[in-house]
């Protein structure tokens, strides 16, 4: 037995006793531990006389959020709270979902990372660097859970912030969070990890309380050393974790999941969850716009993994849908710093050589040789739909804003860059410019916006309506791979449950209290298809993918603590 053994749902027995107990956040009540435990367990004296219910810990715990003067004071309340009692952190989240996402995600998170060795108290998850990778079997095995699903990042490109160091585990602890508060994942099995693979960022290398290696990022040869070393340590210690990459810079994030996706179960939420809920996001927005999705044209501004895996993810939709390879990228206008993707640039990777436009574009348009700039693209291309992934504030301009509208009765703009400030457009002068037309969504949250007489929902499109369905789809269905149908079905789910009756307005996707419903939902879709694939042994039911997942199936409620 680890820290605690589960009887059943609703009682556990452990041999921790005492102030141990009380700094095991998966087993500390605080103050809801009754008279006859507090006494079993060896804890009288060590709390306050008053016994609590957890309702009235979660009402205390409000008015001390509500004090808190600064969104990032209510993270660090919220973080500490976590790392005193988990069981009251979820639950005060589940509460709170809508109002707390983004105080524990983004944005908030994002200025978390950035302060991450000012607002350090405690340790949280596993920090892996190259001199310890001839110890690495030894580093997993001090974690003593039986973990299920990881987070790692090595801090490169957290959100659009840029290069973090050591401080982006704060998006591994904020993604992990949301695996149990909206999919249900026990957080007893979850691991946040960070590579330090050192930091670029010469702030944070001055910078005195910084808590991560002091050196410049490592060269490619002893970087991947390590990610070889910690993969390997990872199938050795877990074969059948379910792996996250999230942030990882654009010249590691393709190439380190070309390299471990046979190897084991694993995903890169920037390129495949973004893609997925960009899919899913647009397949309701064609709906509600009243355009074929096999005819949409869509531009991509950001032509980094997370734009290029977003292409790819629609071109495959719309090629299952029963367009021709050829018409479905012709169809993709991918747009960078410079303007129009072309295929005679030297310096494309791969991936985004495949999404380039001939530069024969250019005599269509009588641009003449030149990379047509980003109205030039929204002028000829005449685009459905804009999608930002470039983390330029303000690129979305008047003018290109002004030309979508006047191409399309309903055009859909998408800022999705993160936090707030790299959003490419602000939703309010986006339905200003087009006079109320746009659909609009985001990655980071935005409040609504009055045009006349229709308060317009804002969307928040964020990978997050995606990665919590996926773990735990795949967790219920014991799937050994993510299949790019998966991806799919997740999106293609997502879109269905946002359909329906609409008034204007209304937002793209279902509001973010139902997130738990929807990642309920995108589980069975996801369980499904990889059935389907053949990567999972389940039963095809229905009864029995919902059966699978209410066994796995975590819930914030105090249970019974009984001595052993
Ligand atoms: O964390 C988020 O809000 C979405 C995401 O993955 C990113 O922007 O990198
Ligand atoms: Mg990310």
């Amino acid at each position: 037995m680890g820290l605690f053994n589960r009887l059943d749902q609703t009682v556990i027995e452990t041999s921790v006793r005492g102030t141990e107990l009380l700094e095991a956040p998966l087993l500390n009540k605080g103050t809801a531990f009754t008279a006859q435990e507090r006494s079993t367990l060896r804890l009288d004296g060590l709390l306050p006389c008053r016994v609590e219910t957890m309702q009235d810990q979660l009402d205390r715990a409000k008015i001390t959020y509500n004090k808190q003067t600064t969104d990032l004071r209510r993270h660090v309340y919220l973080r500490s709270l976590q790392d005193n009692n988990e069981t009251l952190f979820y639950a005060f989240l589940q509460q709170h979902l809508t109002s707390v996402l983004p105080i524990i995600y983004t944005p908030t998170v994002g200025k978390a990372c950035q302060l991450f060795s000012e607002i350090y108290r405690k340790p949280r998850g596993l920090f892996i660097s190259h001199d310890l990778i001839d110890s690495i079997d030894q580093m997993l095995a001090n974690v003593p859970q039986d973990i299920k699903v990881i987070v790692v990042t090595d801090g490169e490109r957290i959100l659009g912030l840029g290069d973090l160091g050591i401080g982006g585990i704060g998006i591994s602890i904020g993604k992990l969070s949301l695996y149990t508060a909206i999919g249900g994942i026990d957080p007893y099995t979850t691991l946040p990890v960070t590579l330090d693979a050192g930091t670029n960022n010469q702030e944070l290398l001055d910078d005195p309380n910084y808590l991560g290696h002091r050196y410049n990022r490592l060269d490619e040869e002893r970087y991947y050393q390590m990610t070889d070393a910690f993969i390997a340590a990872v199938k050795r210690r877990w074969p059948k974790v379910l792996l996250q990459f999230e942030d990882f810079a654009i010249t590691h994030a393709s190439p380190l999941l070309a390299r471990y996706q046979d190897q084991l179960c694993c995903f890169n939420d920037d390129i495949q969850g973004t893609a997925s809920v960009t899919l899913g996001t647009i397949l309701a927005a064609a709906q509600r716009a009243n355009v074929p999705f096999k005819d949409m044209r869509v531009t991509i501004v950001g032509a980094g993994s997370a734009g290029s895996g977003i292409a790819e993810t629609i071109i495959q939709a719309k090629v299952a849908q029963g367009a021709t390879e050829a018409n479905a990228r012709a169809q993709i206008f991918m747009v960078d710093r410079l303007g129009l993707v072309l295929d005679n640039q030297p310096d494309l990777y791969p991936f985004q050589q495949a999404l380039a436009h001939p530069v024969s574009i250019t005599k269509t348009w009588g641009t003449t040789g030149e990379r047509a700039d980003l109205l030039q693209v929204v002028e000829h291309a005449k685009p459905h739909a804009i999608v930002g992934v470039c983390g330029q504030p303000g690129i979305f301009t008047e003018a290109v804003m002004k030309q979508m509208a006047k191409n399309h009765s309903q055009p859909i703009i998408m800022p999705l860059s993160n936090p707030t400030a790299r959003a490419e457009a602000i939703p309010e002068d986006v339905l200003n410019w087009t006079e109320g037309k746009a659909l609009v969504a985001t990655g980071s949250p935005f409040n609504p916006v009055k045009i006349g007489e229709t308060e317009h929902v804002i969307a928040q499109c964020n990978n997050t309506y995606i990665f919590p369905g996926i773990g735990l789809g795949v967790l219920a269905a014991k799937a050994s791979r993510i299949s790019e149908n998966m991806l799919q079905a997740a999106a293609l789910e997502l879109s269905q449950i946002s359909n329906g009756d609409f008034s204007p307005g209304d937002s793209l996707l279902p509001p973010l209290e139902d997130l738990a419903v929807v990642s309920h939902k995108i589980a069975v879709a996801v369980a499904k298809q990889a059935i389907a694939d053949g990567y999972s042994k389940l039963e095809s039911s229905d009864a029995a993918i919902e059966q699978a997942i209410e066994a796995i199936y975590w819930r914030p409620k105090y249970q019974k603590t009984l001595a052993s």
